[in-house]
C-alpha cells in the first residue's frame, strides 16, 4: 500500500520558490493500479520522484508497506527503496548493456553472486517473454520489447510496489496493450501495487482501478475509474472516454456525439432513436470499450436536420447522453484534457 499524507514540495531556484506539489493526499491499496494523470508541468514526475524519496518532500509522509520512508536516513532509504521498482519510458534502457546486462544492473549494484544473477535474469526474461532475445542489445529490440527489458529490470529486487512514469510513451496502440496485458498479469502473480503516470487514456481505462487529475500541482479529481467514467458531472470521467473522430458537418443533417456511460443504456437505440423520430439515423463514427463490466464509450450520429427533435430527451431515456455537436460550449466540456 502507498499512502502519502499531505505531501508537499517546494523547489527553489535562483531565489525563487514554486510549490509543486500541494498537500497531496493519496492512497493506494495493496495490489491495485492507481493512475495519476494530468497537464504537463502538473508535478506528476516530482510526485513518483517524491514516493521513492529520489526527491526530498518540502513536508508531509510518505508510507509504502506499512512503513514511513519520510525521515528515514540515507542506508534505511537504500534498502526501503528496493521494495520500489521503478518503469521508465522505453528509451531508459542502457544501450551499451544487452537485455539481460540491463535485467543484471540492479543486482550487480547490489553484489548478488554472478551465478544468481544469472539465474534470476533469466527467469524474469522469461516472464517477460524475452528468453530468446537476451543477448540482443536495445538498438536490435522493438520499442514494446525494450519496454519488456525495462519492467524486467525493475522487477530484479522483487519489489512489492512499481512505479511507472510514461511507461508505453512513444508506442503504438497495440504495443502499448501488449504493455498493459503484461503490467495486468505481473499485478496479479506478483500482488503488485502499480502507480502509473500516463498521458495515455487507454491505458488508464485497460490497467487502473483508480484515478487522479493532477493540475498545478493538486490532485483536482480523483476517484475509482468506473465510477467517474458512468459520472455524468466529472470532468476526469468524461476525458476518460474512449475519443472519436467527429466528421465535417454536413448541410441539413445535424451530427449529435452520444456518450455511452451507463451501465443499464439500450443498445439497440440507434434503431429506436430512427423510429421514434421517423427519420434514418447514421452512424458515423464509434469508440466504445467495456471497462470492468460497463460499455463506456461515444458514437457520433447524424440525422436529417428537422425543428422540434427532441434527441438529447429520448435518448436521456435510454441512459445515453447526447451533445449536439455544433454547440461549442457543450463540446468544450467533452473535450476537458486529462
Ligand atoms: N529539480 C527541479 N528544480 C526546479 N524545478 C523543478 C525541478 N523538477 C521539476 N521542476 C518543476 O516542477 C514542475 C513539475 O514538473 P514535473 O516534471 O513533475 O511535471 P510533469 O507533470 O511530470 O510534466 P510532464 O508531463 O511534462 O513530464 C515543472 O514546472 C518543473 O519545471
Amino acid at each position: 500500500m502507498i499512502v502519502l499524507d499531505q505531501l508537499t514540495k517546494t523547489f527553489t531556484h535562483h531565489g525563487q520558490s514554486a510549490t509543486v506539489l500541494n498537500s497531496i493526499d493519496l492512497e493506494v491499496d495493496t495490489g491495485t493500479v492507481f493512475a495519476v494523470v494530468g497537464p504537463s508541468g502538473a508535478g506528476k514526475t516530482t510526485l513518483a520522484r517524491c514516493i521513492n524519496l529520489l526527491e526530498q518532500p518540502t513536508s508531509g509522509r510518505v508510507v509504502v508497506g506499512g512503513q514511513e520512508l519520510t525521515g528515514l536516513k540515507e542506508s534505511q532509504l537504500r534498502s526501503a527503496r528496493r521494495r520500489i521498482g521503478t518503469v521508465f519510458q522505453a528509451s531508459s534502457v542502457l544501450s551499451r548493456r544487452t537485455a539481460a546486462g540491463n535485467v543484471a544492473l540492479p543486482l550487480e549494484c547490489l553484489g548478488v553472486t554472478p551465478a544468481e544473477t544469472k539465474a534470476r535474469v533469466s527467469e524474469l526474461l522469461d516472464r517477460v517473454g524475452l528468453s530468446h532475445r537476451s543477448d540482443h542489445y536495445p538498438h536490435q529490440l522493438s520499442g514494446g520489447q525494450r519496454q519488456r527489458v525495462g519492467i524486467a529490470r525493475a522487477l530484479a529486487l522483487r519489489p512489492s510496489v512499481l512505479l511507472a512514469d510514461e511507461a508505453t510513451s512513444g508506442l503504438d496502440p497495440e504495443t502499448t496493450a501488449s504493455i498493459v496485458d503484461l503490467l495486468d498479469e505481473l499485478r496479479r502473480d506478483l500482488d503488485l501495487t502499480i502507480l502509473a503516470i500516463t498521458h495515455d487514456m487507454s491505458f488508464v481505462r485497460n490497467l487502473a482501478d483508480s484515478v487522479a487529475r493532477l493540475d498545478h500541482g493538486k490532485i483536482v479529481e480523483q476517484g475509482d475509474i468506473v465510477d467517474l467514467l458512468t459520472d455524468p458531472v466529472s470532468e476526469l470521467g468524461r476525458g476518460l472516454l474512449p475519443s472519436v473522430d467527429v466528421p465535417a458537418g454536413q448541410p441539413d443533417r445535424q451530427l449529435w456525439r452520444v456518450l455511452y456511460r451507463d451501465a443499464h443504456a439500450a443498445r439497440d437505440w440507434i434503431e429506436r432513436l430512427s423510429r421514434a423520430i421517423r427519420v434514418p439515423v447514421e452512424l458515423q463514427s464509434a469508440a466504445v470499450e467495456v471497462v470492468n463490466g460497463v460499455q463506456i464509450g461515444q458514437a457520433v450520429v447524424s440525422v436529417a436536420a428537422r425543428n422540434g427533435l427532441d434527441i438529447a430527451g429520448l435518448l436521456s431515456e435510454w441512459g445515453l447522453e447526447a451533445i449536439e455537436v455544433s454547440d461549442a460550449n457543450s463540446e468544450k466540456k467533452v473535450e476537458v484534457a486529462a
